[in-house]
Parts: structure tokens; C-alpha cells; sequence
């Protein structure tokens, strides 16, 4: 229940900006993510029911049952991407006029872009267990097909578990020079200590490439992204990217993002420079170069920005010298507003609010 009660806040946030006549008729919805996924169905279901029975008992909004679930993977991308492309007044615009989304989280990163018809029409059938990898979205009078994929377990914490593994030992050489200790993910505890020659670049950045298992023998597509996922097929859905969470933090972290900027144009080498800085120091420089870099994150901060790199150029397939552009908030009209998935969410639930016009996904 404590978990639920964390809503608390937030709900009245929610109902605070709503008029109170309209509460009645405003859904809510409360959406998890990879977190609950990897709970498994047991433990994420207890979870999800004693948030359903706190908005059943205190919420003056309207709200059903379903409405409170874990997503899956696509629906978070599809939701990062139609929230992007609405506060950017993409949508309604030609494919090739929309921006394609990079969501880095905690357990999982979600990639999306929209596709020709063609190319849709070329997208395999999923694996077992697999989401479908094309969405079909009608968008203020525009259809498209919208390419997207999560990948579960490869979020910025859950990779450094990955990583670790790579090691196959007691030492990475990701982990700080100096540093002896153990990480905590979920319920496991993995040994993290530096190897006795320290921290290096190059040799964490092989295991990185290794942790993304880049075997490329396991791509029976066309080209694949990595772990054997189809990569969409490319054009100009994605000529630009919009990349978010941890990708933001870590930069602005490691300073060459000025956090109180809402968005910030970058390059994926911009992350292997910051790498290559912080792989060389001490866990005790560390300390001083990254003032603000919370004390549980600073041995991994090698790591987490070799990750980045590397996620962005050998997983998703961008030049190192591409530009790219890392966002926190997107101006929309007077305000700055969060690039964050749950905008999508609402758009989707306004949009059924309405007459539907067609059976597929937001009709708005
Ligand atoms: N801009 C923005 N970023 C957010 C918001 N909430 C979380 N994030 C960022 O998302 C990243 C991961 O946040 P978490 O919520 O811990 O993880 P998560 O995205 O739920 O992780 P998964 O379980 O893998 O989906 C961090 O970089 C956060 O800064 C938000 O409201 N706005
Ligand atoms: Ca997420």
C-alpha cells in the first residue's frame, strides 16, 4: 500500500488543475513501466490493485480499472513519440516532417520513428513473446505507421547489470579506479570493484559492445538495432532524434549540458569524449570533478556514459558526429512542458473520449 499512497500527491496535483465540475467526466490513468514488468504478473498486479482501490476510495476523477496497468513496451515508445511530436506540432505533418524518439529508463529504452507504408509493409512478424514492431496511428487526420521497440533490460541501471556480466568476475573495467563494492539491482547483489590496473576506456567500451550482445548471427532481418531486433528499415522519420532521461542527466552531469536548459544539440561523441574523461579518473577525483553526481552513481559513471555511447552509435545505429538533440521539457506555447511518455497517454485518452472513427490507435 505504501507504494500506492506515493500517488497521493500527484493525484491531487492532478485533480488541482482540473474544475471541480469537470472532474467527474476527466479520466486518470496510472501507467508502470519496465520496473513492474520485470516484478512479474504476481507482485505488479498486487501492486496496480492497491493503487485501482486508492483512486476507487479518494479520486473525484473519472476512473476505471484498466486504466491502471503496466504498459508495454511499444505502447511507452508510441506514447514518447506521439508526446515529442505534439508538443513540437509535428503531428499531422508528412512522416518525414515528425521526429524520431530515444527513451532511456531505468530498466528499459524505448526507440521510435515513423516509417513509409512501404517500408511498413516490409516490417517482420515478431518473435515469440514479441511486440508487434509497426503501429498504426491516425494523428490529427494523418495516418502513420509508427516503428517502435523496447528493450527490456538494457534501461541505464539494468545495462550496468548486463555490463557487469561481461566481466565474468569480481573486476570491471568500467567500474572507477579505486572503488570496491557491490551492486544492488532488484533482488540481486553483483560484485562492481575496479581492476587492479583501474579503469579503462577501451577495454569498458568492448564490454559494452559485448553487453549489447552485437552478434550479428542473431539478426535474421533485413538490418537489425541489436539482440537480433529488426531496425526499422531507416528514412527520414528519423533524420532527427529527440533523446530523453537518463541520456539528459548523465550529460548534464558530466557537464557538457547545462541542466537548466530544457533541450541542449549534442552529438553521440560528445558522449564518448565525456567517457573517455571520466573513465580516467579515480573514484575519488570523481567525487570532486562531478559535484553533482549522486555518491551511489559515481563509480559508474565510467560506465553509464560508455553505455550511452555506445547504446546510441553500435545499438541504434547513429554516426558519432550526427546531431541529435537531448530534451527534458519542450516549449509549448507559454510553458515548458515534461518529454515524458504519460502526455501520450492522455492524448490517447482524450482521443477515445471521442466518437472513434477508426479501430486502430488514437483517432484524435
Ligand atoms: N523529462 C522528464 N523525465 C523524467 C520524468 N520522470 C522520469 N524521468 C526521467 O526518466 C529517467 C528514468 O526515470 P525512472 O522513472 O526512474 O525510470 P523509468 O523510465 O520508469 O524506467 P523504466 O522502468 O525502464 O521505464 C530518468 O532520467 C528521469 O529523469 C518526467 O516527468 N519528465
Ligand atoms: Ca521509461
Amino acid at each position: 500500500m505504501e507504494a500506492a499512497k506515493s500517488l497521493i500527491s500527484l493525484l491531487q496535483k492532478a485533480e488541482s488543475v482540473v474544475p471541480a465540475e469537470l472532474r467527474g467526466s476527466t479520466p486518470v490513468r496510472v501507467g508502470a513501466t519496465a520496473g513492474l514488468r520485470q516484478l512479474g504478473v504476481a507482485t505488479s498486479e498486487k501492486l496496480l490493485q492497491a493503487v485501482r482501490y486508492l483512486l476507487h476510495e479518494q479520486s473525484s476523477l473519472k476512473f476505471k480499472s484498466d486504466w491502471v496497468s503496466v504498459l508495454d513496451g511499444t505502447q511507452e515508445g508510441a506514447f514518447q513519440w506521439v508526446t515529442i511530436n505534439y508538443l513540437l506540432g509535428n503531428l499531422g505533418k508528412k512522416y518525414s516532417n515528425t521526429v524520431g524518439v530515444v527513451d532511456l529508463g531505468g530498466g528499459s529504452v524505448q526507440m521510435a520513428y515513423a516509417i513509409s507504408n512501404s517500408e511498413a509493409g516490409k516490417a517482420p512478424k515478431p518473435g515469440a513473446g514479441e511486440d508487434e514492431y509497426v503501429k498504426e496511428l491516425y494523428l490529427k487526420g494523418t495516418k502513420y505507421y509508427l516503428y517502435v521497440h523496447s528493450y527490456l533490460r538494457y534501461g541505464l541501471l539494468a545495462a550496468r547489470v548486463e555490463i557487469l556480466k561481461v566481466a565474468e568476475g569480481p573486476h570491471s573495467d568500467c567500474i572507477l579506479t579505486g572503488y570496491h563494492g557491490s551492486y544492488n539491482y532488484g533482488d540481486n547483489v553483483f560484485p562492481a570493484s575496479a581492476p587492479p590496473s583501474g579503469s579503462s576506456y577501451t577495454k569498458c567500451r568492448s564490454d559494452a559492445v559485448k553487453a549489447l550482445k552485437h552478434d550479428e548471427t542473431s539478426c535474421t532481418h533485413l538490418k537489425c538495432t541489436f539482440g537480433g531486433v529488426w531496425n526499422g528499415g531507416g528514412g527520414d522519420g528519423q533524420k532527427s532524434y529527440f533523446v530523453a532521461s537518463f541520456f539528459f542527466d548523465r550529460a548534464a552531469e558530466a557537464g557538457f549540458v547545462d541542466p537548466n536548459l530544457p533541450v541542449a544539440k549534442v552529438k553521440p561523441s560528445d558522449f564518448e569524449e565525456a567517457a573517455k574523461r571520466a573513465c580516467k579518473l579515480s573514484v575519488e577525483e570523481a567525487k570532486t570533478t562531478y559535484a553533482n553526481v549522486a555518491e551511489e552513481n559515481l563509480p559508474y559513471i565510467c560506465m553509464d556514459l560508455v553505455y550511452e555511447f555506445t547504446l546510441l552509435v553500435d545499438g541504434f545505429g547513429l554516426e558519432p558526429w550526427q546531431d541529435i538533440t537531448l530534451v527534458k521539457k519542450v516549449k509549448y506555447g507559454d510553458s515548458l512542458v515534461e518529454a515524458a511518455w504519460p502526455l501520450g497517454s492522455a492524448i490517447e485518452a482524450a482521443s477515445m473520449s471521442k466518437p472513434r472513427t477508426k479501430s486502430s490507435w488514437m483517432n484524435f
